[in-house]
């Protein structure tokens, strides 16, 4: 269990990077953090491991306070707690396999097991066969698969994936993000996803946490904060990853939010309502999609003509409805 109890990190220069959080990530969940530029994530993941102290409030990973570290004890967190990065932070001047041994080298362990432990990493990320190769030579994903097996090399519990896929095409970004729900899934990995991207989030994440100017605006699961969004930092990025509604400013009909969720989404039931009630919908937003292991979908409706009242409560039938 990963957890901040009021933290504040304030820099000599008077800038405020956290102002108060307050999170709970228990272990084998993937946690995703959420915010634009300057919210406070990377100061966040820095707290994490123990690269920056807390001006206030306490950061503890099973209890372990991760400020009261230093020497042995701070080298053998950092070893349970991997990173990867958004530029993937490989040595040019290195083969693939000995940016993985790297971690291996450092913490001591002796050439005969490191020779046996790398070829097992690599064929984790599905690099088996691109152990002689330069970074040069390899694609970005590729790249960032490197630097997953080069942060599982010391056989960590938590990853920490800092913009690990916003240097990504959308393609690569699925194949990496599928490799890293599955090592959550196999290994029990906790994973804290941090990104200014809901896409992301949205694919792998189970719970969320959207921070903005230092402060989490909202948290919860993936489900709850991105179909009913509160805070209005939130609805800008879902707004901003094409989940809004067309202007609605002047349109006559009754305006409702109807949401599906599971098997619910393969259902014909706009077809069926509008037959039984008269009703003609227009949509005028939404989106169908995938959230981790759910189909959801969230439509915003215009409702015209029939009669409108039997048609809500069949919405409600089906789904949840909001105005
Ligand atoms: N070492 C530092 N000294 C002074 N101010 C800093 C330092 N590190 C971060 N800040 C400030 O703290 C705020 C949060 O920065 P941080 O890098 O944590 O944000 P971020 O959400 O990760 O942004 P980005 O996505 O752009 O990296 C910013 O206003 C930044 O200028």
């Amino acid at each position: 269990m990963i957890e901040l109890h009021g933290v504040h990190k304030r820099f000599a220069t008077g800038a405020a990077a956290l102002d108060g959080v307050d999170l709970s990530i228990p272990k084998g969940e993937v946690f995703g953090i959420i915010g634009r530029s300057g919210a406070g994530k990377s100061t966040l993941v820095r707290l994490l491991n123990g690269l920056e102290r807390p001006s206030e409030g306490r950061v503890t990973i099973d209890g372990i306070d991760v400020a009261s570290l230093a020497g042995e004890p701070l080298r053998s967190l950092r070893r349970r707690v991997g990173m990867i990065f958004q530029n993937f932070g490989l040595l040019a001047s290195r083969t693939v396999a000995d940016n993985v041994a790297l971690p291996l080298r450092i913490a001591g362990v002796d050439r005969g097991e490191i020779a046996r432990r790398v070829p097992m990493l690599l064929d984790r990320v599905g690099l088996g066969d691109h152990a002689g190769r330069y970074p040069a030579q390899l694609s970005g994903g590729q790249k960032q698969r490197v630097g997953i097996a080069r942060a599982l090399a010391t056989g960590p519990d938590i990853l920490l994936c800092d913009e690990a896929t916003s240097a990504l095409d959308p393609e690569t970004t699925r194949s990496v993000l599928a490799l890293i729900a599955e090592l959550n899934r196999d290994l029990g990995l906790t994973i804290i996803l941090i990104t200014h991207e809901m896409d992301v989030v949205r694919q792998v994440c189970d719970r969320v946490a959207v921070l903005h100017a230092g402060r989490v605006v909202e948290s919860g699961s993936v489900g709850d904060i991105f179909l009913n969004p509160r805070a209005a930092e939130t609805r800008g990025l879902l707004a901003e990853a094409g989940d809004g509604a067309v202007d609605l400013a002047g349109y006559k009909g009754a305006v409702v939010r109807f949401t599906l969720i599971g098997d619910a989404v393969w259902q014909p039931v706009l077809t069926h309502i509008a037959r039984d009630t008269g009703v003609d919908f227009a949509i005028l937003g939404g989106r169908i999609g995938q959230m981790k292991d759910k189909s959801f979908g969230q439509l915003t409706l215009g409702l015209t003509g029939g009669d409108i009242a039997a048609a809500l409560s069949a919405l409600e039938a089906h789904g949840s409805v909001s105005r």
